[in-house]
């Protein structure tokens, strides 16, 4: 039996963790959840998993949950709650489905609670990979990949030395506006951006894979994961998204990972590595159905964010940490409908540029230059 804790609950990938988790009851059990500000959807969650310690954002809806479980669950709230959730003393393995650099600190925790972690929570490495790295490595904690090309490439690599790989390949679908030209980007909704083509997820990334933020920071995801420079670390465009990545060994094979977008297949995945268990709900891929697979060289120019990623990724230190907290306020703004879509770029670069860089930071150091970030970008409303 795995024990599981689970941030995000009520989320995307929370859900679809609890489906994997209830499709094998026999195998895994939830013991901690967080959530949010859902309580209609926790309340679901908790009747039906009946987990041990639940975690929620706001001192009131803690309150609240107290009353009407008394002694069944344990209820704590805000970064604490996140915290316990994350060390629950019976869990062997974190999944870490929250959205936002709030999954660092509970990760930060858990590693050192010799946790497993299996990472959704890609703004946690963005926003301080070297630490996370460094932690995992002398807790001897597993990082198991959840988002779906670092599932991909983690596959494909298959524990080859990373000397024996020239290049890791992510795949990009384009967002809500693959086709548009940038005059066109000026004037689209908030409805619109959260329209994926082929992906359905929480708001904030689908706005991210919009802007191609999501590829930037996948980038710097797969750096730290997979130790990898970033001038080993391309990006191409692929509309389906049915080829998830790929690596190029350095006797010219590439190996790349197919399915149908469902990311339940990464998560399971994630819960039972190194074994693969069936997973009957997923429609299998069959390629005659799809007859073709498109590929584009992608555009820097007309995709700024990837740009400014890589350009952040390449300068380090806290060059991705100002990154990651511009681009979560900006995206923040844009769908409280403050800001237009371009607007989410222009905010970014504007933050990097009055951004005051720090090669080697502490977590204080990041913890306040996530909140100065964040608040230069909501003084440039003004
Ligand atoms: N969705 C996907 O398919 C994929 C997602 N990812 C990554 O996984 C992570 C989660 O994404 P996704 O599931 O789409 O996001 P969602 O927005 O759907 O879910 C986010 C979860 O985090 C909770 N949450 C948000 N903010 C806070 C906070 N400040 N404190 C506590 N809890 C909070 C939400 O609670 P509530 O809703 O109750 O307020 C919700 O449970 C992201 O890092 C994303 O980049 C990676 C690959 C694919
Ligand atoms: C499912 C998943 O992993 C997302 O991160 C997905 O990759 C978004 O797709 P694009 O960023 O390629 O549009
Ligand atoms: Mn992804």
């Amino acid at each position: 039996m795995k024990n599981i804790s689970l941030l995000g609950a009520t989320g995307s990938i929370g859900i679809q963790t609890l489906d994997v988790i209830a499709q094998h009851p026999e195998l895994f059990r939830l013991t901690a959840i967080s959530f949010g500000k859902n309580v209609e959807k926790g309340m679901e969650i908790i009747e039906k998993f009946k987990p041990r310690i639940i975690a929620v954002q706001d001192k009131k809806d803690a309150d609240d949950l107290r009353l009407r479980l008394g002694d069944q669950s344990l209820v704590y709230y805000g970064q604490e709650g996140l915290i316990e959730a994350a060390v629950a003393r019976e869990a062997h393995i974190l999944v870490n489905a929250v959205m936002g650099s709030v999954g660092l600190v509970p990760t930060i925790n858990a590693i050192q609670a010799g946790k497993d972690i299996a990472i959704a929570n890609k703004e946690t490495l963005v926003t301080a990979g070297h630490i996370i790295m460094e932690l995992a490595e002398k807790h001897n904690v597993s990082l198991l990949p959840v988002d779906s090309e670092h599932s991909a490439i983690f596959q494909c690599l298959n524990g080859e030395n990373a000397q024996q790989v020239d290049r890791l390949i992510l795949t990009a679908s384009g967002g809500s506006f693959r086709d548009y030209t940038r005059e066109q980007l000026a004037d689209v909704t908030v409805d619109e951006a959260l329209n994926h083509p082929n992906w359905s997820m929480g708001a904030k990334i689908t706005i991210d894979s919009a802007t191609m933020m999501n590829k930037g920071l996948e980038v710097i995801e797969a750096h730290w994961l997979f130790n990898m420079p970033y001038s080993k670390i391309d990006v191409i465009l692929h509309k389906e998204s049915i080829i998830h990545s790929m690596v190029e060994y350095k006797d010219g094979s590439t190996l790349a990972h197919l399915g149908n977008p469902d990311m339940r297949v990464p998560i399971q995945y994630a819960l039972t590595y190194p074994d693969r268990l069936e997973h009957t709900p997923s429609k299998r891929l069959n390629l005659w159905e799809i007859g073709k697979l498109h590929f584009k060289k992608m555009d820097m120019e007309r995709f700024r964010c990837l740009k400014l990623a890589y350009l952040a990724g390449e300068k380090g230190g806290t060059m991705t940490t100002a990154l990651n907290a511009a681009n979560e306020a900006a995206v923040g703004l844009f769908l409280e409908r403050k800001i237009s879509f371009l607007a989410i770029e222009e905010y970014i670069e504007k933050a990097l540029e009055h951004h005051e860089f720090i090669e080697q930071p502490t977590l204080e150091e990041i913890q306040a230059i996530d909140t100065h970030t964040r608040q230069y970008v909501q003084s440039l409303l003004n």
